[in-house]
C-alpha cells in the first residue's frame, strides 16, 4: 500500500522509498536483481508487485460496504483490491523519481530470503461484481504520497515538548486531495443514512 509514514526504519518499500527522498534515510537498497524473467531469457528482472494507493483501496471497502447494507443475505465474499498489474522495484524508483524530480540513491544488493518473484492481483471478481477498480495513476499515486510524508516530516519538526510554549508557525504543504475528501463525506452519509439494521451502529465507531 502506498502512504506509509511508520516509526523507525521501514520494511517495506514506499516508506523506504520516502524516506530516502525527505533525507531520513541515505539510500534506497533494491533487494534482488537476479530474477528470471517469465519466459526463462536471461535478461535480468526484479521482483514485482501490485502496488495500490491506501484510498483507493479504501474506494472499495466503500463500495463492498455498500452492497453489505443493500442486502443482509450476503454471507462472507472475498474480493481482491489491487492495480491488477505488476510493477518492479526500479519501475516504482522511476515513478517516484518522475513524479517529484528528485534522483534517489539506490544499493543493488542481494534477494531479501523469502521475497516472492511476482505477487498481483486479479481484480476482474472486484470489477465484476463492485465495479470498483483502481482510478489513480501510478504519478499520482505517488504525488500523493510525497504530500502525506511531506505533511507528517512537518508535524514531526513542529512537535512540541511537554509544557513548551507554541512554535512560531510553520507552513504546511496544503492537502490538495479534495475529491478524495468529497469521498469520504459521502461515506459518511451512505452510512448514517443507511437503511440497514446495523448501518447506523457501524457508522458511529467507524466515523
Ligand atoms: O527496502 C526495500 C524494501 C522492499 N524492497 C522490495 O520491494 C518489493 C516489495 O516489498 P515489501 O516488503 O514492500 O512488500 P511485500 O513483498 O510484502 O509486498 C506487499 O506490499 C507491497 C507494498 O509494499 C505491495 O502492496 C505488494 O502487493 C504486497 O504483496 C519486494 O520486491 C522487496 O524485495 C526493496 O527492494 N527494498
Amino acid at each position: 500500500m502506498l502512504v506509509e509514514d511508520p516509526r523507525g526504519i521501514p520494511n517495506n518499500l514506499m516508506p523506504y522509498i520516502t524516506q530516502v527522498a525527505v533525507g531520513r534515510l541515505p539510500e534506497l537498497n533494491v533487494y534482488g536483481h537476479d530474477y528470471p524473467t517469465p519466459d526463462g531469457s536471461a535478461i535480468i528482472c526484479l521482483p514485482i508487485r501490485d502496488y495500490i494507493h491506501v484510498m483507493d483501496l479504501a474506494d472499495g471497502d466503500v463500495v463492498a460496504l455498500e452492497k453489505f447494507l443493500q442486502r443482509n443475505d450476503i454471507g462472507c465474499v472475498a474480493y481482491n483490491l489491487g492495480t491488477g498489474r505488476g510493477t518492479s522495484v526500479l519501475e516504482m524508483v522511476a515513478a517516484f523519481e518522475k513524479a517529484t524530480g528528485k534522483k534517489l540513491p539506490i544499493k543493488l544488493c542481494p534477494r531479501r530470503p523469502g521475497d516472492a518473484t511476482a505477487v498481483y492481483a486479479s481484480t476482474d471478481k472486484a470489477e465484476r461484481e463492485l465495479g470498483w477498480k483502481k482510478d489513480l495513476a501510478v504519478g499520482e499515486e505517488l504525488n500523493l504520497s510525497r504530500e502525506r510524508v511531506e505533511k507528517s516530516a512537518v508535524e514531526k519538526a513542529t512537535e512540541k515538548a511537554p509544557g513548551e510554549q507554541p512554535a512560531e508557525e510553520i507552513e504546511r504543504p496544503r492537502w490538495r486531495c479534495q475529491k478524495r475528501r468529497r469521498r469520504t463525506i459521502s461515506y459518511r452519509r451512505m452510512i448514517q443514512g443507511s437503511s440497514h439494521p446495523e448501518g447506523e451502529d457501524r457508522g458511529r465507531r467507524q466515523i
